[in-house]
């Protein structure tokens, strides 16, 4: 028997796990869901996803036999609180696609319908916060966000607290939404996507741990391919964006539409090499061995192996 924590799959034995569960989802629908760049289409959903969000439900389910356990134990009935699933991995990965698409079909299960996502960019530092401090070419690295609100956020989450607030970013202005708020209801299920969802906690100014946002987890997934084809699917996404969200001349971005498109790409690649391949290699990488499950991405963004973590 090996001796690493992970089972390892090809794709044909993980599709064949999905047993009887339906194809919630027509094509329309998981055309809407997709992020710009990401190739995902039915027989994607079908193979890699489906079985996914079969094992989700079968987590949940065995999560509720636990807190039946506990109430025995505390002869009372704690009320639940939401199973909160994180969705890491590089930028330009696809975790939107991945977050999105787990969302719309964990949500046609009965037993959990409402199922929430909260991408973590809404606790960068607002991008004042990031030029005072220097921090405007590191944009994406753990210190670039509020972690400690964003821990607090996921921790009175999983809690149970009722209403629970996060700040918005918006990629168009680069920035975070002055005074716009998402508000979390006691869902279901909390989906919590970003880069550094899976890092340790740091230590406190007096030396002792605090708790990190993982420690609120209940499953998780690390998006993961090599990182030319991640830093190709960037360069590509950058391209497009350029003929689309950046001609918007609120967009952050605008001026590289009235440049080459070698110049505005050599923009793209120079952020690449300085900024998101130095995060991958150095902060978010790292984290791939502490999540439940990892999810291997070809050079077509199809799923190619699997590694899920044995109990
Ligand atoms: N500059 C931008 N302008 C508009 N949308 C963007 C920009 N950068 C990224 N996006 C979109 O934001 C989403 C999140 O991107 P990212 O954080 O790189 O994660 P991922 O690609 O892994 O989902 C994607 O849907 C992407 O298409
Ligand atoms: C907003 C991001 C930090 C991702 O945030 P996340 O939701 O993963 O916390 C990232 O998409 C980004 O803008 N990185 C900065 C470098 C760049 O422009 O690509």
């Amino acid at each position: 028997m090996s001796t690493k924590p992970y089972v390892d799959l090809t794709r044909a034995q993980w599709s064949a796990l999905r047993e009887r569960t339906p194809l919630p989802l027509t094509a329309d629908e998981v055309e809407r869901l997709r992020g710009l760049g990401d190739v995902i289409d039915l027989d994607e959903v079908r193979d890699i996803y489906l079985p996914l969000s079969r094992l989700l439900n079968l987590y949940v389910g065995a999560t509720h036999g636990l807190r039946d356990a506990l109430n025995t134990f505390l002869g009372g009935a704690q009320r639940g609180t939401p199973f909160v699933i994180g969705v890491a991995g590089s930028v330009a990965v696809g975790k939107s696609t991945v977050s999105r698409l787990l969302q719309a079909l964990l949500a046609r299960w009965p037993e959990h319908p409402r199922v929430e996502l909260v991408t973590t960019d809404g606790f960068l530092l607002p991008k004042a916060e990031l030029e005072q401090r220097g921090l405007m070419s590191r944009k994406g690295f753990p210190e670039s966000y509020d972690r400690r609100a964003l821990t607090r956020f996921v921790a009175d989450v999983k809690s149970g607290k009722e209403g629970v607030a996060a700040p918005v970013y918006s990629h168009l202005t680069y920035d975070i939404v002055p005074g716009e708020r998402l508000t979390v209801h006691r869902p279901d299920i909390l989906i919590v996507e970003g880069l550094n969802v899976l890092q340790p906690a740091l230590p406190g100014k007096d030396g002792r741990t605090r708790m990190a946002v993982s420690d609120c987890f209940d499953f998780s997934v690390y998006v993961d391919a090599r990182t030319d084809d991640i830093e190709r699917w960037y360069l590509s996404r950058f391209r497009k964006l350029r003929q689309t969200a950046f001609q918007d001349p609120r967009s952050y971005f605008h001026t590289y539409t009235g440049v080459s498109e070698e110049e505005a790409l050599d923009y793209a690649r120079n952020t690449w090499r300085t900024i998101n391949r130095p995060n991958l290699e150095q902060n978010i990488a790292p984290t791939r061995g502490r999540a439940t499950l990892q999810l291997h991405k070809s050079p077509d963004h199809k799923v190619e192996r699997l590694s899920l973590r044995k109990l």
